[in-house]
């Protein structure tokens, strides 16, 4: 008999946000993880929001048993001046649906001492999957010495590796909500793998692929087919794109399932100053330098997202009951790059 693998026991931390609300229903569907517990951080919306959106999603998908744990309302370095993108994703972050607010309330524990305590109980076993700026996880890694070792991986959306930035030319939205968190997430020797928008902007859910979605009766289905509408918008304005990129569904995924994903390794920096502050750089030692600061440590990034969308469809289909397998040819025929 095959030996039974235990699921892969993950945190969320989250800053919901549309996209934030398809990769927790992701994640909740996927029997390979174990959802053990959502931190939250500010980025789509202020960590307040954040936190009672979390426990509002826990709710819809019947899951009040997961600890939500608060987290900074402020960046690693104390500033308070915060982006937050309510353009994007609704004043209340989840597509202006005013829904009621939650019964539940958060954890005493900070996010990052749950995030501290958790990969000590756990050690190596624990993995992050970090969907909005890195506040949380810098502020581990500074409360415990040993958490870089103790986690096991840190999975995070954010970057944008050799293109362009979606908040400007330079940086990627994630990095830029605290680029002093992100270099020291990525200096931390904990094993880091980064889901750039180099990488998602290739794993779009188009309008017809929300048509098919909206067939089904499934509970996930109707909710994210609700909320969906702002975030159509958005990226219609912004990008002049029919379709919406599934940003933090795919760093899911690579938790659910790693054999999707192909890395290259490198050293990255953030960095931290000027106008090009939040931008993301991989040194990937194709050519051999000899740094005088020995502390760089090797990242990996996710490199290709050929399967993605097929991957991501198969296992929402156990909620959408629809049947999306003929697409994974015309994915790997390589629509996604066109
Ligand atoms: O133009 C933008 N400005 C700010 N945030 C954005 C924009 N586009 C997407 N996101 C949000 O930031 C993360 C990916 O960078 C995702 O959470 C996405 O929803």
């Amino acid at each position: 008999m095959a030996a039974e693998t235990e699921p892969k026991k993950i945190i969320i931390d989250t800053d919901p946000g549309i996209d934030d609300a398809m990769a927790i229903f992701l994640a909740l569907q996927s029997p390979e993880v174990e959802v053990i517990g959502l931190t939250t951080i500010f980025g789509n919306v202020y960590t307040t929001l954040a936190t009672r959106n979390a426990l509002h999603l826990l709710e819809v998908a019947g899951r009040t048993d997961i600890p939500v744990a608060e987290g900074s309302h402020v960046t690693s370095t104390n500033g308070t001046k915060l982006r937050v993108a309510d353009f994007v994703h609704g004043v209340d972050g989840l597509g202006n649906q005013n829904f009621p607010p939650p019964k539940g309330k958060p954890i005493e524990e900070s996010a990052a001492s749950f995030l501290v305590h958790q990969a000590k109980v756990n050690p190596g076993k624990v993995t992050v999957v970090a969907l909005g700026p890195l506040t949380n996880i810098a502020l581990a890694i500074q409360l415990d010495p040993e958490f870089a070792k103790n986690i096991g991986q840190i999975l995070i959306l954010g970057g944008a590796f050799a293109v362009n930035g979606n908040v400007n030319p330079a940086a990627e939205a994630n990095i830029f909500g605290d680029p002093e968190a992100a270099d020291v997430v990525f200096t931390s020797g904990a094993d880091v793998l980064a889901v750039g928008i180099n990488v998602t902007h290739q794993v779009v859910l188009t309008e017809s692929d929300r048509e098919k979605l909206a067939s089904s009766n499934g509970k996930f289905v109707q909710y994210l087919n609700k909320i969906l509408d702002v975030y159509f918008s958005y990226h219609r304005e912004a990008y002049n794109v029919k379709g919406v990129y599934l940003h933090d569904p795919t760093v899911v995924l690579a938790a659910v399932d790693p054999s999707l994903v192909t890395c290259i390794e490198g050293i990255v920096r953030v960095q931290t100053s000027g106008i090009t502050r939040g931008i993301t750089i991989l040194y990937n030692k194709q050519k051999s330098i000899i740094f005088s600061n020995a502390s760089f440590n090797v990242n990996k990034l996710l490199e290709d997202a050929m399967f993605l969308i097929w991957s991501w469809l198969r296992n929402l289909e156990k909620d959408f009951n629809i049947h999306f397998y003929q697409w994974s040819s015309q994915i790997r025929q390589g629509f996604l790059y066109q």
